[in-house]
């Protein structure tokens, strides 16, 4: 038995969720190009669920469902106001999801009826909880959720507590829908392994919290704009990134175990970055992105990821840093909840082997012997 580090290039299931074939990403067969362009997060979201896209009507009873389920239990909110100052976003994030399961008296039915509908819950009360815990260790009280609107739109509004531009709407909707899904990623996978055991929906979600969080995954966004802000300015660039590459440094964002030759993401939060940037009528964070793709690769050949230029994105639509890693996971509980339900359904134990390489043939030493 030999073990393949990380996993690389092993096929560990078998989905119709979505597909990364030859560099290019799929959501049931759908170019991520077209649905970017022309889809919404919730048409999205019903997609990974059902297989298709939803009619008028089932698209507006899945924005009536999200916004029924959008409140979080009174006791939620009350233990989001007891977490220690100062906590980490997605800790807390990973905390509050976990105990949503003590409140929903369906928790533990294992129904596809009842899981379908924890996992519509689910979406609708990721966006609550970042949001509201983003205000209440500001001091704020959160915001109520509005009803009858979409993700994008309603977590502006509850981050807030005003109305949100347009634009700033549709460019966090589109940012939503290129992160839905993305085969069998670290956290889709830690998901998937979770339920196996056919535990709950809710422990599967908590699982890929805790995997998304990390910097070599959903966590790289984050980190990204630490690095945009340690770099400062444009005349900056080139001596930071190069001093980080003679260091044999990683540059966060950048390189992918799947796309050798580019995510096919990265372009369209690149062009949102330019966009926004026109629009603030500030263009020097998207500048300095395009120095930094330049320099890295040139230099090491590897491209930009999904978390690259959304770090731009986010700060130039006012959201602090922190929550970009929350904002990953609140599209991303679409596609853990629909490999989810798709594991459910054909289930086996996922339970690989390992490849011992510690001693053999020791014995046990009394302590009293011990060195
Ligand atoms: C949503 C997402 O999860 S997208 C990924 C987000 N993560 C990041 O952006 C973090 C930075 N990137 C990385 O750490 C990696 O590219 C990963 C984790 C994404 C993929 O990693 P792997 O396929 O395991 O590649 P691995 O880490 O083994 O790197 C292979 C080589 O490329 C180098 N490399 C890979 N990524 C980078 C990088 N971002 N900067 C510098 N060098 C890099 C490694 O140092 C290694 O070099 P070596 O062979 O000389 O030791
Ligand atoms: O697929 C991966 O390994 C990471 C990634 O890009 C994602 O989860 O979107």
């Amino acid at each position: 038995m030999t073990a393949t580090k990380g996993l690389e290039g092993i096929v560990a299931a078998k989905s119709s969720i979505s597909s990364i074939i030859d560099g290019v990403l799929t959501y049931q067969g759908i170019n991520i190009d077209e649905l970017a362009e022309k889809a919404t997060f919730e048409e999205v979201a019903y997609l990974l669920w059902h297989g298709k896209l939803p009619t008028q009507s089932e698209l507006d009873g899945l924005i009536a469902e999200l916004s029924e389920y959008a409140a979080l239990p009174d006791d939620v909110i009350a233990g989001l106001r007891l977490y220690p100052k100062g906590s980490n976003s997605m800790a807390a994030l990973r905390t509050a999801v976990s105990s949503l399961a003590l409140y929903d008296s369906e928790a533990n039915d294992m129904s596809p009826e009842a899981n379908a509908r924890k996992a519509v819950k689910l979406q609708a009360q990721l966006p609550t909880i970042v949001a509201a815990y983003a205000r209440i260790r500001e001091g704020k009280e959160p915001i109520a959720p509005k009803k009858g609107v979409g993700v994008a739109h309603n977590f502006l509004y509850m981050l807030t507590g005003e109305e949100p531009a347009a634009v700033a709407i549709q460019a966090m909707d589109r940012a939503l829908v290129l992160h839905a899904d993305h085969e069998l990623n670290a956290s889709t996978f830690a998901a998937r392994v979770t339920v196996a055991t056919l535990s709950d929906i809710y422990s599967g979600v908590t699982s890929a919290i805790g995997a998304l969080k990390g910097p070599l995954h959903g966590g790289a966004n984050e980190a990204v704009m630490v690095m945009l802000d340690e770099i400062g300015s444009l005349a900056n660039v080139e001596s930071y990134i190069q001093r980080k590459l003679d260091n044999k440094e990683k540059i966060m964002g950048f390189g992918h175990r799947v796309y050798k030759n580019g995510d096919p993401r990265a372009k369209h939060l690149m062009q949102m970055s330019r966009q926004l940037g026109e629009l603030k009528g500030n263009m020097e964070l998207y500048e300095m992105s395009i120095k930094i793709e330049e320099l890295v690769t040139g230099q090491k050949g590897l491209k930009p990821n999904v978390d690259f230029y959304s770090a731009s994105c986010y700060t130039m639509l006012g959201i602090p840093r922190d929550l970009f890693t929350p904002i990953f996971a609140i599209s991303r509980v679409s596609g853990w909840s629909a490999h989810i339900l798709e594991q459910y359904v054909d289930n086996r134990l996922i339970r690989p082997r390992a490849e011992y390489v510690g001693p053999v043939d020791q014995h046990y030493v009394p302590i009293s012997e011990r060195g």
